[in-house]
């Protein structure tokens, strides 16, 4: 779920997309854990949601609020990164709307050899001549669908999830489910006698609702019944790390929980602005998020969704009805108001720029162009910053060799990239070890190019702050799954720089 790719920006590194699916905090969360649980609603044990492989019998209960519907509550004090479970998915397949792939290792079809198994699909309908023909996504349905006929008590875990049938009835998305999985399911593939049209749709919603996405190199879906009972919130309490190969979800806490808590997970991509999360919520989760970030204009001081005011080109622009649920634009110093048009059209203008971005000097002169447009910290500039921090003594010129106007900059980049995201993905989240760690890498550098000018107190206290920052970010990216390159970084630094860091410390008088 939970897509973070549906900015659909190739700029922006799958590193933001695997914290950013899928999160309760603020003022909801304490609203909600004092909510108290409704005797008409079957609330079951979280250990019956799902293919559980680790969890502390009695971490967890299911509760329900009148906002969130069911959600998992913590029954004890959560420690930032202690794992709460972790979970095999119940399903996984090809993503809606899905081009031909392998249903193998979902790599989209090229030719025969491309291919990790022989035949993608095997009663031959849907061969590669016949390209375009079909949306893969529905044998991901039909993978849910088969659990009646093989595994009942699977089948049940499916259909205990939400899938907003009566909402979804009413829209669209019925119709074309209707014609691209139901029709196909129920008659091209002659399965009618074994599912029937409602079955079908169900399905559909709990994939829509529910599904995770996954994969690290090719992306795909896939359902955990336990983990989709968390809430969502824009800036959430949990974070999880997938293990594409084993189809293994581990959700830990990204900071301190208290006993009480309901565990949340962002749906949405969290370094997006409110109305295009909001958005997304409405549009594939049917709900309207009301979190302490959506209904702050400024997300929580981030200024993420802030437009340069053309009229008194002092302030910003924010929607001032966020907390309504408008779309209010207006000036914070001039109170002009921008009609949504005017925002809209500049931000698909804007959106279609950061596309042609494809290296560091066109992503420092985007972001320069975005000056007198956005907020420094608008999103459309922050995902290019974020994506460029990173690349500075990765991309063309190594670390050490990097200019002393350019190794500013990396440090400068990468301070301001963590303010927000200190704010909006707080704790242990990949997003914040991948910045971390480029953060003390480049703080190395700079301090070996300074030492002989520094004081040693003043040398200690740098490298301490350093060394600090270097274990942060290991233990963050050491909970990736051993496959992941982030878990090959972590294990890298602390062979390495923190054994190095460590001594250099040691040595100094
Ligand atoms: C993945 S399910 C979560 C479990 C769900 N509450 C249930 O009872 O099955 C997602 C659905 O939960 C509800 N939900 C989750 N977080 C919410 C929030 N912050 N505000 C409103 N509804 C929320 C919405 O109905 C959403 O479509």
């Amino acid at each position: 779920m939970f897509n973070a790719s549906n900015m659909g920006k190739k700029k922006r590194s799958k590193k933001v997309t695997e914290d950013d699916e899928f999160g309760l905090s603020g003022a909801d969360s304490s609203a909600t854990a004092t909510t108290s649980t409704s005797d008409e609603v079957l609330l079951p044990d979280p250990t019956t949601l799902g293919n559980i492989i680790q969890y502390e019998s009695g971490l967890l209960a299911c509760a329900v609020s009148p906002v969130y519907g069911r959600y998992l509550n913590t029954q004890r004090d959560l420690k930032r990164g202690d794992l709460i479970f972790s979970e095999k998915y119940l399903i996984a397949g090809p993503q809606r709307s899905s081009d031909i792939v392998c249903v193998g290792c979902h790599s989209e079809f090229q030719d025969e050899t491309e291919r990790c198994s022989p035949v993608p699909i095997a009663n031959g309908q849907y061969s590669p001549t016949k390209a375009g023909t079909c949306d893969f996504g529905a044998l991901t349905i039909l993978r849910g669908l088969l659990l009646k006929l093989r595994d009942p008590i699977a089948w049940n875990k499916l259909l205990h999830l939400e899938a907003h049938n009566d909402i979804r009835r009413n829209l669209p998305l019925w119709r074309e489910n209707m014609i691209n999985v139901v029709v196909v399911i129920l008659h091209q593939w002659k399965l009618f006698e074994y599912f029937t049209e409602e079955e079908v749709h169900t399905v559909c919603g709990v994939l829509e609702v529910n599904s995770f996405e996954l994969g690290e190199k090719y992306s795909f879906r896939g359902i955990f019944p336990m983990a989709a009972m968390m809430a969502h919130d824009c800036v959430p309490n949990t974070t999880h790390f997938q293990n594409g190969i084993d189809g293994i979800l581990d959700v830990r806490a990204a900071i301190d929980i208290p006993a009480g808590t309901p565990l949340s997970i962002c749906y949405a991509f969290s370094l997006e602005g409110t109305s295009q999360r909001r958005k997304m919520l409405q549009e594939t989760k049917f709900f309207e998020c009301t979190c302490a970030r959506c209904c702050d204009a400024k997300e929580l001081g981030t200024c993420l969704s802030g437009v340069f005011c053309q009229t008194c080109r002092k302030g910003f622009i924010y929607n001032t009805g966020a907390a309504d649920l408008a779309q209010v634009w207006v000036c914070e110093k001039c109170n002009t108001k921008a009609p949504l048009q005017y925002i809209d059209s500049l931000l698909e203008n804007w959106q279609e720029a950061v596309d042609r971005v494809d290296d560091i000097p066109s992503s420092e002169k985007f972001i320069d162009n975005c000056k007198g447009i956005f907020h420094p910290n608008h999103f459309i500039p922050f995902g290019v910053k974020f994506n460029v921090c990173q690349a500075y003594g990765r991309e063309t010129t190594e670390l050490q060799n990097l200019s002393p106007t350019d190794l500013d900059r990396k440090l400068a980049l990468c301070r301001e990239v963590l303010d927000v995201l200190d704010v909006l993905t707080p704790g242990y989240t990949i997003t914040r070890g991948m910045v971390l760690y480029e953060l003390q890498a480049a703080e190395i550098i700079h301090i070996r190019r300074l030492q002989a000018n520094l004081k040693p107190p003043i040398l200690r206290r740098k490298l301490q702050m350093t060394l600090k920052t270097l274990k942060d970010a290991i233990a963050i990216l050491e909970m990736s799954a051993t496959s992941t390159i982030e878990y090959e970084i972590s294990q890298s630094a602390k062979k390495e720089t923190l054994v190095d860091l460590t001594k250099w410390i040691s040595l100094l008088k």
